[in-house]
């Protein structure tokens, strides 16, 4: 009898040779692949360079990576540009792990358990309070002068971690600062560097080098705090990146938005002082504000901080919606809407929608295994400090 017929790659454009689509993905490469997935389907495959990358575009397509076929492809790709490679990565680090070993596991049982759960954020809710009205007394001191939005919330997000010994909402921002610094690491892993697709050819060293240097001054800046606190150096710094630049810049672009839709703007305010009256509202006071919360829900839908969430890889061959998705495939979802550039929370008040990664169609912390283990947290900081 004859083997059973393998099913082809999900279509896609047609690939050059040598640079394969590389040319095709343009400077805003998450619009690219959703103007793809209007060609050519859910499912779209490209290669770049000697990489397979497949597109899941809809909610059916995301439910079967990141819940049918979720163990065989929540592996990920360590990108060219960090300093540690994927060995290495595999037993120190929870964002970058390769397949999600016993390390991985015993990192996000640390985050689900001490860190993050609903006991651990709950007893900090105080310091947070008082965290945000510091930031809220130092906002009014600032009136008639120019302030960076972005600074102040990127610090009072610091402030409000354990970490906040190190940076101080009045001190040290711009070049040189923490933020400064965190922004330059996530710069470096998500700029696109060739050698990530031509892993032989590693030509762009220098990229490599940056980050190295980058890092061994963030871990200088750490290093007491570490002593003190006896948390794995790593770990902490994984958590600082993902965590703080994420969050601010949901609360940055939430805010622009409100300023440039003043109607959305009176809908928060009509909000507040019905549900807090003159008073700053408490944490506890936060899931009443419906309106707000929809906000933060828009805000993340149309300026997610990791558009296409941290590319997945596929640990084996695997068969999604009748295509096979070879072995180390990059799997990325970029998210589709109607009316996609318009801020507009209505579209969240008369929908249950909500990014806890049940719902698959609003995955802006991504859902399964590997969904952000941050999530409780940010979804507490985020409209907290937008609120104030
Ligand atoms: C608005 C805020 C945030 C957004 C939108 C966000 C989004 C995401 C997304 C999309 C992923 C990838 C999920 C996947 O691969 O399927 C991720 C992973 C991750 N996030 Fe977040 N995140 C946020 C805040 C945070 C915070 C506050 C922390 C921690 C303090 C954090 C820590 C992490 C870590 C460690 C991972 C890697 C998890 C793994 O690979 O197992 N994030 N996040």
């Amino acid at each position: 009898s004859r083997p059973p017929k393998t099913p082809p790659l999900p279509p896609g454009p047609k690939p050059w040779p040598v640079v394969g689509n590389i040319l095709h993905m343009g400077k805003k490469p998450h619009l690219t692949l959703t103007s793809f997935a209007q060609t050519y389907g859910p499912l779209v495959s490209l290669r770049l360079g000697t990489q397979t990358l497949v597109v899941g575009s809809s909610s059916a397509a995301a439910m079967e990576i990141l819940k049918t076929h979720d163990r065989v492809l929540s592996g990920r790709w360590v990108p060219f540009v960090s300093p540690a490679k994927s060995l290495e990565m595999n037993h120190i680090s929870m964002s970058w792990s390769v397949e999600c070993n016993e390390n991985w596991k015993y990192l996000r049982t640390l985050c689900r358990t001490e860190l993050f759960s609903g006991a651990a954020l709950e007893s900090q809710a105080c310091l947070r309070e008082k965290k945000v009205k510091d930031m809220v007394k130092y906002l009014s001191g600032m009136e008639g002068k120019v302030v960076k939005i972005a600074e102040v919330v990127f610090a009072t997000l610091f402030n409000l971690d354990a970490l906040k010994r190190l940076y101080y909402l009045r001190g040290r921002g711009g070049d040189g600062g923490i933020k400064d610094r965190i922004g330059r690491i996530l710069e470096a892993y998500a700029t696109p560097n060739l050698s990530d697709f031509y892993p032989v050819n590693s030509t762009l060293q220098g990229l490599q080098k940056k980050s190295e240097v980058v890092l061994e001054r963030v871990y200088a800046m750490w290093e007491p705090i570490v002593e003190e606190r006896k948390v794995r150096l790593y770990a902490l710094q994984e958590l600082l990146t993902a965590g703080t630049d994420t969050s601010a810049s949901t609360i940055e672009w939430a805010m622009a938005e409100l300023m440039k839709s003043p109607e959305c703007m009176t809908k928060v305010h009509e909000e507040l002082v019905r549900e807090a009256g003159q008073d700053l509202p408490k944490e506890s006071q936060l899931s009443q504000l419906t309106y707000l919360q929809v906000c933060v829900k828009e805000s993340l839908r149309l300026h997610p901080p990791t558009p296409l969430m941290l590319p997945h890889r596929a640990l084996d061959s695997c068969q999604v919606m009748n295509y096979t998705v070879p072995k180390n495939a990059q799997l990325v979802r970029p998210m589709s809407w109607e009316d996609p550039l318009k801020f507009k929370p209505e579209r969240f008040l008369s929908s249950t929608l909500d990014f806890k990664g049940n719902d698959f169609e609003f995955l802006p912390f991504g859902a399964g295994r590997r969904i952000c283990p941050g999530l409780p947290m940010a979804a507490r900081h985020v409209p907290l400090v937008l609120v104030h």
